[in-house]
Parts: structure tokens; C-alpha cells; sequence
């Protein structure tokens, strides 16, 4: 697969650099001072308003078996992202070949449950539940076990038409551990869920698609670039109301039909205390484009 910075010289038809790579003030990439070399993930800056930040799985050697160093890289890069104003939603990609095989099964061979559990075993995962931001995959090629459930950790999950999905854990002697029996079920409810962990079988993008487990599927070559408009698009709203959005979504998932209904309504509510609500209700009125302030 063509690197991210190819593809997104593609994409944007103008010069996309490693943001590590690149001196200050250069333009088109946003210049991270303090960006960490990372060894395992890419990062970039993307979109015509310079507002998606892409994160690029980067261990082809393994096919992007998620070790712990490139996870604790990845968390780094997503909370960066996630604190910087000027970025408006997070596009997590892996390969052509593979999205992500799963955890390290090399890394994890000797584990046992006690430093699993005193370690915390998997617990950097959460840097990437926690985001405010929305969050995207755009999956290629293998998401199994934890490559599975990391697209599952994102908001909304893309993919490419040969994806294959699948939780093979069970092949190798243990379950999921960072996802795959709670939320799988709760996308593709319990009956095909149980079929997907207790068999190990993979699926493919479109059965997946029809599952409801992936949003849309797109040819390989486009799944990206459709990735970073559906970001960019997102981008078009005001960042204080997309994440009030994304909170009650999720919220969904936490609770009761009627407590989630009074937690919806209390933020529905609340987005009448922001500048943006007045903002997009007056631009209507007044037949312009809003101008949002994330206020
Ligand atoms: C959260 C949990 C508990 C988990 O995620 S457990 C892991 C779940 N995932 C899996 O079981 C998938 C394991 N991988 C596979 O089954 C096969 O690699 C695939 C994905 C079907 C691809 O098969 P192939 O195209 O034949 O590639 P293959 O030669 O197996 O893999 C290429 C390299 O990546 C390595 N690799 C692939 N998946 C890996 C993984 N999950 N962990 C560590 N290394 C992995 C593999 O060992 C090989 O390395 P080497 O060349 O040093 O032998």
C-alpha cells in the first residue's frame, strides 16, 4: 500500500509531509513541536482546511500486530490530537494488507493472569474510548481480535471492499479481551456475534456491512480519501456540539431506553447554553452559513 503521505499527496494533490518530518510554518502539514518520533504509527495532518488528524498504523513486519509500544504510541497520538483545537475529527488507519491482525500474540505468549492483571493488561486501549473527538476507522485488510475490536473502539467504521473481520481468538486458545464480547453484540447482535467469536471465522467487508458493524464500504483505493471527507465533513460543525453528539450516542450504550432519553434531553438542553446552537439557528433564519465559534 502506498504510504499515508502518498496517499494523501493524492488525495489533496499538493505536497503532504510527515508532520514529524517537516520544519515549522512549512503550510500544508501542522508542525507538532513537541511530536514524538514515533516508531510504530505515522501521523499526519490532512483535508483542505488542515482540520483531520491521520493516524497511520505502521508495523508491516507483523501486520500491524498491536504491541504494546505501538498502542501507547497510538494513545499518545490520539489524546494530542484530541487536545488540539484545531483538529476536528481522528482518521485511524492501517494497511492495505492489514487494518490490524489483533494483539501481539508473540508479545503475550508468556503472559500470565497475574501480570496480566497487575500490569493491566490492554489498559492503554482506553486513551482511545476516552477521545471527545469523533473517531474513525478506515479498515483495509485484516481487523481481527484486537484489530477488530480497535475498529469497534472507533465511532464509525469504513471499509474497504476486501476487509475481513473477525475475532479468532478462540483459535488460539482465549477470548477477546479488549471489546470484541461486549460491543460486537451490540452491533451486530448476539446470534451473529456469538457465531463471529465462538467459531473464529472471518467476515467480509460487505457481510459486515449488512451486519451493520461497518457504515459503508468503499473500493481499496478510495477508502481512504472517503474516510478523510466524512471527517471533513463532521468538521463542518461546531466541535463543542459534535462531542455533546457523540457523548449521547454513546450514552446509549451505557444505559436504559428511558435513562438515556433524560441524558439526551439534558444535553439537548444544554446545547441552548452555547454560542454555536444560537449561531446554526440564526445562520438558518438569516440564510448564510453558520459560523461556528466551539463556544
Ligand atoms: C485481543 C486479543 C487477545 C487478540 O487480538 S489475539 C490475536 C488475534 N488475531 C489473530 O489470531 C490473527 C493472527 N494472524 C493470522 O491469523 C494471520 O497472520 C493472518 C492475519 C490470517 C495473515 O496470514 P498470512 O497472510 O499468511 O501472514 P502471516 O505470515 O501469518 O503473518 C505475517 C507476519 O505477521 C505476524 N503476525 C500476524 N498476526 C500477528 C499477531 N496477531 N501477533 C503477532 N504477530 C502476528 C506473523 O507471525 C508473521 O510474522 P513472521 O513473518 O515473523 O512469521
Amino acid at each position: 500500500m502506498a504510504s499515508v503521505s502518498a496517499l494523501t499527496r493524492v488525495i489533496l494533490g499538493k505536497t503532504a509531509l510527515n508532520a514529524r518530518a517537516v520544519a515549522p510554518n512549512a503550510g500544508f502539514v501542522k508542525f507538532y513541536s513537541a511530536a514524538p518520533a514515533y516508531e510504530n504509527i505515522k501521523t499526519e495532518v490532512v483535508g483542505s482546511k488542515k482540520n483531520v488528524g491521520l493516524i497511520q498504523l505502521h508495523r508491516p513486519k507483523a501486520l500491524n500486530a498491536l504491541c504494546k509500544p505501538l498502542f501507547v504510541e497510538l494513545g499518545k497520538a490520539v489524546v494530542d490530537f484530541d487536545k488540539d483545537d484545531s483538529i476536528a475529527a481522528i482518521v485511524i488507519t492501517g494497511s492495505e494488507k492489514a487494518f490490524a491482525a489483533g494483539a501481539d500474540i508473540k508479545e503475550m505468549q508468556n503472559n500470565t493472569y497475574s501480570s496480566n492483571n497487575k500490569g493491566g493488561f490492554l489498559r492503554e486501549w482506553e486513551d482511545i474510548s476516552n477521545c471527545g473527538k469523533p473517531v474513525i476507522a478506515a479498515v483495509n485488510g485484516f481487523a481481527l481480535g484486537g484489530g477488530c475490536e480497535l475498529a469497534m473502539l472507533c465511532d464509525i467504521i469504513y471499509a474497504g471492499e476486501k476487509a475481513k473481520f473477525g475475532q479468532p481468538e478462540i483459535n488460539i486458545g482465549t477470548i477477546p479481551g479488549a471489546g470484541g464480547t461486549q460491543r460486537l453484540p451490540r452491533y451486530v447482535g448476539k446470534s451473529k456475534a456469538m457465531e463471529i467469536v465462538l467459531t473464529g471465522n472471518f467476515i467480509d467487508a460487505h457481510e459486515a456491512e449488512k451486519m451493520g458493524l461497518v457504515s459503508k464500504v468503499f473500493p481499496v483505493d478510495k477508502l481512504l480519501e472517503e474516510t478523510i471527507n466524512l471527517a471533513e465533513r463532521i468538521g463542518t460543525h461546531s466541535p463543542l456540539i459534535v462531542k455533546l453528539a457523540k457523548q449521547a450516542v454513546n450514552q446509549a450504550y451505557e444505559t436504559t431506553l428511558k435513562s438515556g432519553l433524560q441524558f439526551e434531553k439534558s444535553i439537548f438542553y444544554g446545547t441552548f447554553a452555547t454560542e454555536d446552537r444560537k449561531e446554526g439557528m440564526t445562520a438558518f433564519i438569516e440564510k448564510r452559513a453558520p459560523n461556528f465559534k466551539n463556544e
